[in-house]
């Protein structure tokens, strides 16, 4: 009489290679049902996944502990390690070549969507120098790490990224990570509820390998304790993000790898010089509107058949600084199939002086 025999795999890898009922497999919690114990079917074999999420144990991500079980019945235990590596290989290929965002859900960092596909750098139209500078600067931080541990000098490198609103800032980062192969963990510090705990807690947890990004950074010089958020009382207000919070949240960033803080303003003149003196700030880059030579890059990138008479043409019909590189994308995408009609609405834009950033197509 054939006898059943159990076997168990414990995963204490990584939760996400989970195969389910349908066949396929899933890298983030998000599509599982719930906790507790699932049901499936994989190489005709019944098998069962229970998920057990502690409550009070963190992991190094900052997210609280989670394993899984598998448990099969059968003689057969390799069906089980066909299993996990078949759902390892799809777990690594459904993230290869994308960015995981991370966005922060309490004192975790939950991963935000879907991983996005990686831009290659070379998609973002900068002035050469700016994008030069900073790609050095990156590979050169990266390839250090013996000197700054053998001069006791924390491993970490702060970017500050400022000026016009559309001009490339976000894109440039989310492409830099893709390129050195980081995830992005992103703060917005507008949000009310932050306090300096919290802020403090998340940006000593940051994921392995990735970049910290700290959007519209001048958010943090809002005055916290004027409106006090639902769910606070006026007596809380001391627990609201403080500025000196912010300070040693940032000093406090760790990582085992090259840490890489990423911050991004429209309004540089609001900062605190203490947020972006060096050893927070080491690389300050400007990012204004639109210049001949980024004009030029995405009218090649959108119609690499032009000629350089073309080219000088259409650049002279937009005065520098006048378009956002975001507005020029725009009127791109408007006319991408028809040259002449991206050269005829361009010529009839009433664009103004530099500074006037009005954009009006005539019509
Ligand atoms: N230099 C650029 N090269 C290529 N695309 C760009 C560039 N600048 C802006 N864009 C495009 O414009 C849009 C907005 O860009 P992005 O969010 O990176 O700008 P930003 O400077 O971060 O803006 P903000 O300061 O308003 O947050 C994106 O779709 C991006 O593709």
């Amino acid at each position: 009489m054939a006898r059943n025999v159990k076997h168990t795999q414990h995963l204490s890898v990584s939760t996400d290679l989970i195969k389910h009922d349908n066949g396929s497999v899933t890298t983030s919690f998000g599509f599982l049902p719930s906790t507790g114990r699932h049901y499936f079917r994989y190489k005709r074999t019944f098998m069962s996944c229970e998920r057990v999420r502690e409550t009070n144990t963190l992991a190094r991500s900052g997210q609280l502990w989670e394993s899984i079980v598998i448990t099969m019945v059968g003689y057969n235990k390799h069906k089980l390690l066909d299993l996990m590596e078949e759902a390892k290989c799809e777990a690594i290929q459904s993230i290869e070549g994308r960015t995981i965002v991370y966005a922060a859900m309490g004192h975790e960092w939950r991963q935000f969507g879907n991983p996005l596909r990686q831009r290659p750098v070379s998609s973002i139209y900068l002035p050469t120098q700016v994008r030069d500078r900073v790609l050095c600067d990156i590979e050169e931080f990266l390839s250090s790490q013996h000197w700054y541990v053998d001069h006791g000098v924390p491993y970490r490198r702060g970017y500050l990224f400022y000026g016009e609103p559309g001009s490339g800032k976000t894109s440039f980062i989310h492409a830099l990570a893709g390129a050195i192969g980081y995830n992005i963990c992103v703060v917005n510090l507008s949000e009310k509820t932050w306090t300096d705990d919290r802020l403090q807690y998340l940006f000593a947890n940051c994921p392995d390998r990735s970049i910290l990004l700290l959007e519209d950074v001048d958010a943090a010089f809002i005055d916290r304790q004027a409106e006090i958020p639902r769910g606070y009382t006026r007596a809380d207000a001391h627990l609201l993000l403080s500025y000196s919070g912010l300070l040693n949240a940032l000093d406090g960033v760790m990582s085992s790898d090259a840490q890489l803080v990423f911050m991004t303003t429209n309004h540089k003149h609001l900062l605190d010089p203490a947020l972006i003196r060096p050893g927070r700030v080491d690389v300050q880059e400007y990012f204004g509107n639109a210049v001949s030579e980024q004009i030029v890059m995405m009218l090649k990138h959108f119609f690499p058949e032009v000629d350089d008479e073309t080219s000088s043409l259409f650049s002279s019909l937009v005065p520098e600084h006048s378009l956002s590189m975001a507005e020029l994308q725009g009127m791109f995408l408007l006319h991408k199939d028809n040259l002449d009609s991206l050269i005829d609405a361009v010529r009839n834009l009433k664009l103004g002086k530099v500074g006037d950033r009005s954009l009006k197509e005539e019509s």
